[in-house]
C-alpha cells in the first residue's frame, strides 16, 4: 500500500485535493450565500443594490463550483490513468521473467483475474481514497473555521459531526464490511478461474459429465459472491441512512444555537440561514469518505496480491555479468539433473548429451521419461539441479537469456496459437518473413491446403481452434522451420501426422543444415541421418539416456 501511494505522491495529486475541497467550498458558499440572499430579500430592503454583493456571490459561487468540479475530475483522471500505466508496466515486465517455469503453477484465470481486476481495483487510489481524504481534511477544516467566525458553539458541533459521519461510521462499516470484501475478491476470483477453465475445456466437459461437476463448483462459487454482495448492501443501507440523518442532525442544530444568538442580538439575522445552509453543504466534505474507508481494505488487498505476485522468484535469472554468446551453438548437457519441485522422483537424471552444430538427434522414451524437460532446460526456462548445460562451450547461465533464446527455435508438442492471421502466426517465427516463404514453408509441412482457406490474412480462430490439432501442430513446426535460429528443438512434431507425411517432415529436418534435437514416439521411422537417444532405459537409473547409431 505504502509503494501504491509513492506512486501517486506528487504534485498533481495534491492539485486534485486543493481543487476538490475548493469545490466543497464553494458548495458550501452557494448554500450561505443563497440562504443570506433569500432572508435578505425577505426583509424587503429599500434598494436591491443592499442585496447585489449576496446576488455576485451566489453567481461566482455557482460558476466556480461547476468549473472547479470539472478540473478536480480531469487532474485526478490524469493521475489515475498514469498510475495505471505504470502499475501494469510494472507487474508485467515482473511477470515476464516468471513465465514459463514460475507461472506454471497457477491458475490461468486467477492469474487474468489479478492482472485485469487487481488493476482496475488499485485506480481507485486517487479517486476513490487520496483525493477524497484530502479534500474531507481541507475543507472540512476550512468549515470549521468559518463557521466558528459566527458561532463557535456550532463550529464545535459541526467540527464533532463531520468526525461522526467522516471517521466513526465508516470506520465502523469498514471494519464490518472487511470480512465480506475478502470473501468477495475471493469468490470474484474463483468465478473468473472457473468460468475460463470450464469455457477452455467446454467440449471434455460436455462430453464427459454434460458440463455437470463443472457447473456445480461454479454455483457454489456463484452463491459465495451472491452472499457476499447481499452483506455488501445491507451494509450500504445503514451507511446511507448515517450519510442522509447526519447532516440534518447539523443543520437543526446550527439554526438552534445561532437563532439563540441572533435573539441575544450578538448575531445579524442574516447570518442564520447562512450558517445553517453552510453547516449543510459543509457535510460534503465527508461525503466521499465512506467509499473511501470501504474500499481502503479492496485496495490493500488488491495491492497485497500484485505485489505478492511481482515478488515471485522467477524459475531463471539473467547473470549478472552476461558473457558474450560463442560462435557456436554446440548444445551438450554435462550429468544433468532436474527434479520438478515437488515431484519424488528426478525428471531428468544425470543426463549426458551432445548435440553439435548440424547435428540431428532424436529423443526417445517412454511417457514422462523426460523428453520435453530436456527440451526445457535447453531452452532454459528451467535450470538443472546438477550439471550443466552449454551452448558452445559456455554454461547458459553465463549467458543473456535473450542470446540462449535467439539461438534456439521451439515447437512445442501443442504449440499455442494467438487468434489472429495465419500469417500473424507464422511470423512470430520471423518477423520479417515474406508472404512467399510463408507460403514455401506451409508447402514443406503439408499445410498447403491453408493458404487458400483461411489463408495467409484468414483468422484461425481463438488459440487457433479453427485448425486441427494436427494443423496447429505443423503450423508450430513451420513456425521453427522459418525461425533464423541455430537449433531446432521440436517436440513430437510428427505425432499428428500420417506416415507418408511424416516421412516427408523427417527428411525435410534431416536435410536442413541447423542442429536438430527431435523428441518422439516413433524412433522406427528414423534413418541413419538420426542419432537415437533413449530417456529412461536403465532400470536403476530410469532417465539415464542410451544410444544408438
Ligand atoms: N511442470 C511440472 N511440474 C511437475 N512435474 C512435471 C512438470 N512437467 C513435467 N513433470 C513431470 O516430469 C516428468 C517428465 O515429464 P516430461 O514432460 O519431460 O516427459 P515426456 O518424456 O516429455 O513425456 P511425454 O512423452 O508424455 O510428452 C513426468 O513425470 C512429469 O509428470
Amino acid at each position: 500500500m505504502s509503494e501504491l501511494l509513492a506512486l501517486v505522491r506528487g504534485p498533481r495529486t495534491v492539485l486534485a485535493v486543493v481543487l476538490g475541497a475548493l469545490t466543497v467550498l464553494c458548495g458550501a458558499g452557494l448554500l450561505a450565500t443563497s440562504g443570506a440572499l433569500i432572508t435578505g430579500a425577505s426583509l424587503r430592503p429599500s434598494t436591491l443594490l443592499v442585496l447585489m454583493p449576496l446576488i455576485t456571490g451566489v453567481r461566482f459561487f455557482g460558476v466556480a463550483r461547476a468549473a472547479l468540479r470539472y478540473a478536480e475530475r480531469l487532474v485526478t483522471h490524469d493521475v489515475t490513468l498514469r498510475l495505471v500505466a505504470r502499475v501494469r508496466g510494472r507487474l508485467l515486465a515482473r511477470l515476464t521473467p516468471l513465465a514459463p517455469a514460475a507461472l506454471s503453477g497457477a491458475r490461468g484465470g486467477e492469474l487474468l483475474s489479478r492482472v485485469r481486476t487487481d488493476v482496475d481495483e488499485l485506480q481507485g487510489v486517487v479517486a476513490r481514497l487520496v483525493v477524497p481524504t484530502g479534500l474531507a481534511a481541507l475543507a472540512g477544516g476550512v468549515a470549521v473555521g468559518c463557521t466558528a467566525l459566527v458561532s463557535p458553539a456550532t463550529a464545535l458541533v459541526l467540527a464533532a459531526l463531520l468526525l461522526v459521519l467522516g471517521v466513526a461510521v465508516p470506520a465502523l462499516a469498514a471494519r464490518a464490511g472487511r470480512r465480506a470484501a475478502v470473501a468477495a475478491a475471493r469468490a470474484d476470483a474463483d468465478v473468473a478461474a472457473d468460468t475460463l477453465d470450464l469455457l477452455r475445456g467446454l467440449t471434455d466437459h460436455l462430453t464427459g459429465d454434460g458440463g455437470a461437476t463443472a457447473l456445480r463448483a461454479l454455483d457454489a462459487h456463484l452463491d459465495r459472491q451472491e452472499e457476499a454482495e447481499r452483506a455488501a448492501a445491507r451494509l450500504a443501507a445503514v451507511t446511507t441512512l448515517c450519510r442522509e440523518g447526519v447532516p440534518g442532525l447539523g443543520l437543526v442544530a446550527a439554526l438552534w444555537l445561532v437563532a439563540a444568538d441572533v435573539a441575544a442580538g450578538s448575531t445579524g439575522v442574516l447570518l442564520l440561514a447562512a450558517c445553517a445552509l453552510g453547516v449543510l453543504g459543509a457535510f460534503e466534505a465527508v461525503g466521499g469518505l465512506g467509499v473511501a474507508w470501504s474500499v481502503a481494505g479492496g485496495i490493500r488487498a488488491a495491492a497485497g496480491r500484485v505485489r505478492a505476485l511481482g515478488e515471485q522468484r522467477p524459475a531463471v535469472t539473467e547473470p549478472e555479468v552476461p558473457l558474450s554468446l560463442p560462435v557456436s551453438s554446440s548444445l551438450v548437457f554435462d550429468a544433468v539433473t532436474l527434479r520438478y519441485p515437488g515431484a519424488v522422483e528426478d525428471a531428468v537424471a544425470g543426463l549426458d548429451l551432445a548435440l553439435p552444430d548440424g547435428a540431428k538427434v532424436a529423443l526417445t522414451g517412454r511417457s514422462g521419461a523426460g523428453k520435453s524437460t530436456v527440451l526445457d532446460l535447453a531452452l532454459r526456462a528451467r535450470d538443472p539441479d546438477a550439471g550443466r548445460v552449454t551452448l558452445g562451450g559456455t554454461d547458459l547461465r553465463d549467458l543473456p537469456l535473450d542470446g540462449v533464446r535467439s539461438r534456439l527455435a521451439w515447437a512445442a508438442q501443442a504449440p499455442q496459437l494467438l487468434g489472429g492471421t495465419l500469417a500473424g502466426n507464422l511470423r512470430l517465427g520471423r518477423h520479417d518473413a515474406t508472404d512467399a516463404e510463408l507460403l514455401a514453408v506451409l508447402d514443406d509441412v503439408g499445410l498447403g491446403h491453408l493458404a487458400a482457406a483461411p489463408g495467409l490474412d484468414g483468422w484461425v480462430g481463438e488459440a487457433g481452434e479453427r485448425l486441427s490439432a494436427g494443423e496447429r501442430a505443423r503450423v508450430g513446426l513451420a513456425r521453427a522451420l522459418l525461425s533464423p535460429a541455430d537449433v531446432l528443438l521440436l517436440d513430437e512434431p510428427t505425432a499428428h501426422l500420417d506416415p507418408a507425411l511424416s516421412a516427408r517432415v523427417l527428411d525435410l529436418l534431416a536435410c536442413d543444415p541447423r542442429a536438430v534435437l527431435l523428441v518422439t514416439h516413433d524412433a522406427a521411422s528414423l534413418d541413419g541421418r538420426w542419432r537415437v537417444v533413449a530417456l529412461g532405459t536403465d532400470e536403476s537409473r530410469p532417465h539415464a539416456a542410451s544410444t544408438r547409431a
